[in-house]
């Protein structure tokens, strides 16, 4: 028999909403959810970044802004914490590996690069352009930054520490790219005892259709929970507004 929901904090008391979820609705607790949104920057969203100039559709990115705008602005009324993580590395790119790491073969920002010395420097290096969160969903008071110099968020970085020291037990997912570092920061995310919930139309895939729906399929059936942008909106805004 399945659970009515699923309940990441048993034990907390305080107001809380049960979001319609697939395979099953889970509650959330605004005091330990946060919503994640991963990588929205020029890199990944914009013509002239690196996606663009690698040669993968940008085009499409384009229709999840709005929707991301509609998950923040709903988690930012109910107190819950917003983090934005931000892929790349430093200016040097020290932090992107060297032959003996795989990143410095399989990233495709790095190899377009090494193919294209006019464009050596310019992707997702910290301090330019590239790396920025785009305009459209600048971060606002209060909320979080979480720099990430692997596809996971929780490989060299802060992002375990940022969530304990907040209690945050539920991690809702949005940005780019669904199959590549929001799936690996879920399934990560999964093995360190966090609750994954993806908002499918709040995330964008880099390659063919049927990706988006692979990693749809392998979050309901072995990672996590699986929601929409309409389905957190209507249900979060049921809390009680943050003081
Ligand atoms: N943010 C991502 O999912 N990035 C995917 C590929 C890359 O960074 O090269």
């Amino acid at each position: 028999m399945s659970e009515p929901f699923v309940d990441p904090t048993p034990a907390s008391a305080g107001p809380s909403v049960i979001l319609p979820a697939r395979p099953e609705p889970i509650r959330l607790d605004p005091g330990a959810t946060a919503v994640i949104v991963v990588d929205m920057q020029n890199a990944y969203a914009s013509k002239g970044g690196y996606v663009d100039e690698a040669g993968f559709d940008v085009g499409p990115a384009a229709s999840v802004i709005g929707k991301i705008t509609e998950v923040l602005d709903t988690a930012r009324m109910a107190g819950m914490p917003v983090i934005f993580l931000q892929n790349g590395w430093d200016a040097d790119y020290t932090e992107a590996g060297t032959p003996l790491s795989p990143n410095w073969h399989k990233s495709n920002a790095l190899k377009t690069m090494r193919k294209r010395p006019e464009l050596a420097g310019r992707f997702l290096a910290r301090g330019g352009w590239d790396y920025e969160l785009i305009e459209a969903l600048a971060p606002k008071e209060g909320d979080l930054r979480v720099h990430k110099p692997r596809y996971s968020a929780f490989f060299n970085s802060q992002l375990d520490s940022v969530l304990r020291a907040r209690g945050i037990r539920t991690l809702v997912f949005t940005g780019i790219a669904t199959n590549v570092c929001v799936e690996s920061t879920l399934r990560d995310g999964f093995h360190l005892e966090y609750f994954g919930v993806l908002l499918e139309d709040a995330t964008h895939h880099l390659g063919p259709d049927f990706i988006q729906q692979a990693t749809v399929y392998n979050v309901e059936k072995f990672f996590g929970w699986v929601s929409t942008v309409a389905d957190f909106r209507t249900t979060v805004s049921q809390l009680p507004p943050k003081e």
